[in-house]
């Protein structure tokens, strides 16, 4: 385990001089089977794995949820460790974020819209802790999960734009066997609500169909939404189509696109996405 930025160097910096290949997986934790498939095809990508457990306060917002976040470090350890990840680098805020420090990445274009609406500060917290972590690790390669599709997309853009040299590879979201995307926050869910969860993905397919099948987007959209709210989602941040690539609305199915949701069950905020195909 390293706890520490030298620590890490230190660790990839013996991989490197034996010529081995390296690829990171960050991850805030509470690990579950959606980090294992990442650890998965970090594995097929690279010789060695680091895999980085860190809760980062600047991506969460004054009333989000950064205190009651699930930390499991031990259980994440021996989790990583099964999956066959070389290292866990579990940093401390101090370590990331020393007295003093005043730098923040900012990544415009595909940060607009969707989360970075919902959560003003979100991306900027994110582009700057993945930027830092990218640095540290000097990773040959950097997997990232799908369910965050906007996050991979402002990750793709400031590895572009600020020349880190890194392939930054997304993945597949992997799903409970009834549908809903698995996620740390899922834990938050009540025995009432776990069932109701998995209403997002079914209406997800549904309204991808209905895309798909020639349906004006604001009416499918509107019709998604509203089915939402009836199976019990208190509110929707966002449910919208947008560019597959550029993640820019779309109003009309021309080229391949992705539909977007954020929604609370409860007090639980659950995303999710699904490509659409004009
Ligand atoms: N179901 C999933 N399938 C594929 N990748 C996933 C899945 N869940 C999380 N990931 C990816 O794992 C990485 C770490 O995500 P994170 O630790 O925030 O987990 P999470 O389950 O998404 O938690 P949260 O509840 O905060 O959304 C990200 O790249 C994320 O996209
Ligand atoms: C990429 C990430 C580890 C940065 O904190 C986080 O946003 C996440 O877990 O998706
Ligand atoms: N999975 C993205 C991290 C977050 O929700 O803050």
């Amino acid at each position: 385990m390293a706890r520490s930025v030298a620590e890490l160097r230190a660790q990839v910096r013996d991989w490197r001089a034996a010529g081995l290949t390296v690829a990171l997986v960050p991850t805030m934790g509470a690990l579950h089977a959606g980090h294992m498939s990442l650890v998965r095809l970090a594995l097929t990508k690279a010789d060695r794995v680091v895999v980085s457990v860190f809760v980062n306060p600047t991506q969460f917002g004054p009333t989000e949820d950064f205190s009651a976040y699930p930390r499991q470090p031990e259980q994440d350890s021996a989790a990583i460790a099964a999956a066959g990840g070389h290292l866990v680098y579990l940093p401390t805020v101090a370590e990331m974020y020393p007295e003093g420090a005043s730098t923040m990445v900012e990544v415009s274009g595909v940060s607009a819209g969707l989360c970075g609406d919902a959560r003003p500060g979100h991306f900027r917290g994110v582009a700057t802790i993945v930027t830092k972590l990218l640095l540290q690790a000097l990773p040959d390669v950097a997997v990232f999960g799908e369910k965050d599709f906007q996050q991979l997309m402002v990750i793709r853009r400031l590895v572009r734009d600020l020349d880190i040299p890194v392939e930054v590879i997304g993945a597949p979201i992997v799903r409970e066997a009834d549908g809903l995307a698995m996620s740390s926050r899922n834990a938050y869910l009540s025995a009432e609500e776990r069932p109701v969860a998995a209403r997002i993905h079914a209406i997800l397919t549904e309204t991808a169909g209905a895309l798909a099948g020639g349906r004006p987007v604001t009416e499918a959209c509107a019709a998604a939404t509203a089915a939402l709210l009836d199976s019990g989602f208190r509110a929707v941040d966002y449910l919208e189509l947008r560019d597959a690539e550029t993640l820019t609305p779309v109003t009309e199915l021309t080229r391949p696109a992705r539909l977007f949701v954020a929604a609370f069950l409860g007090r639980t905020r659950l995303i999710d996405n699904i490509g659409v195909q004009p």
